[in-house]
């Protein structure tokens, strides 16, 4: 039977919220659509939500996809490769969404929309469930563009702080912010690391002031250890390039290990 789960902002916020008020720490995996072939998309996502992901963050591919660490711009060109576009991915989720409970996030460059139409793309993206949206290549300035469309229709609008952003600027994002904020780590691209920066625990606390919604980590988070380190500091994880390694290895028990250390010891 079809679930009748009503998709968008306020289910991520509930799910979110959820899994906190349970004592766990959000994890959200992200996935590049169409790596590996469009028809290993479903029983990917489905595996991950099945795993206990909390929400998942999916990638379009793109040519240019200029925050995009060396791990994920292959996934991307693989998927391009399988001549992967918005189009086809929203296609499949609108006959195949149901078989997913985690909220789905779309994080693509804001040109395919551009492309695709934005009231569109807004229409179709709500009928396929998707539940949010990061755009990291549309300055918080032009949001506008979108936003008013969005709220519309009840999609949420997650925005990207990073490191070195003012006190203002990092104020202004983070109230804006729908469904979570999404720290930004590192300075830098998208791909697994070793260490993290000093003042990291710093500017997560002054984004949990600023913000209503949980706030997210994310950027070179690539272990258990470093899942429980950030777990201390953020309400959760998003965790990458080594999500897509470990797909592509086929290297499921380190997915769930991954996965395991942000839930209550
Ligand atoms: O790969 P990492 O270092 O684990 O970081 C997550 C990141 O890949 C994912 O959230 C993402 C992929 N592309 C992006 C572009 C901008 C911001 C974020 C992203």
């Amino acid at each position: 039977m079809r679930n009748t789960i009503t998709h968008g902002r306020e289910y991520l916020e509930t799910t979110l919220n959820q899994t906190l008020s349970q004592g766990n720490k959000i994890f959200v995996p992200y996935v590049m659509a169409g790596d590996g072939g469009l028809d290993q998309l479903i029983p990917n996502l489905k595996f991950l939500s099945e795993e206990g992901a909390t929400a998942i963050e999916l990638g379009i591919p793109f040519s240019d996809p200029v925050a995009d660490g060396p791990t994920i711009q292959e996934a991307g060109k693989r998927a391009l490769e399988q001549n992967v576009t918005l189009k086809s991915v929203i296609e499949l989720l609108k006959q195949e969404r149901y078989q997913i409970d985690a909220p789905i996030i779309f994080m693509t460059y804001i040109n395919p929309i551009f492309k695709y139409g934005i009231e569109n793309f807004i229409k179709d993206a709500q009928e396929a469930g998707v539940d949010g949206l990061i755009i990291p290549d549309l300055p918080f300035e032009q949001q506008v563009l979108i936003s008013n469309h969005l709220n519309e229709a009840g999609i949420a609008l997650i925005q990207l702080v990073s490191l070195t952003s003012s006190k203002k600027r990092i104020k202004q994002l983070a109230e804006a912010s729908q469904g979570f904020t999404y720290a930004i780590t590192v300075n830098g691209i998208t791909g697994a690391r070793s260490n993290f920066a000093k003042d990291l625990e710093a500017h997560l606390s002054q984004l949990q002031e600023f913000s209503s919604a949980p706030v997210l980590a994310g950027f070179g988070i690539s272990s258990p250890e470093h899942v429980e380190q950030m777990g201390n500091m953020a309400d959760g994880v998003i965790v990458g390039s080594k999500i897509i390694e470990l797909l592509q290895d086929n290297d499921t028990d380190s997915i769930k290990r991954l996965i395991e250390s942000s839930k209550a010891k």
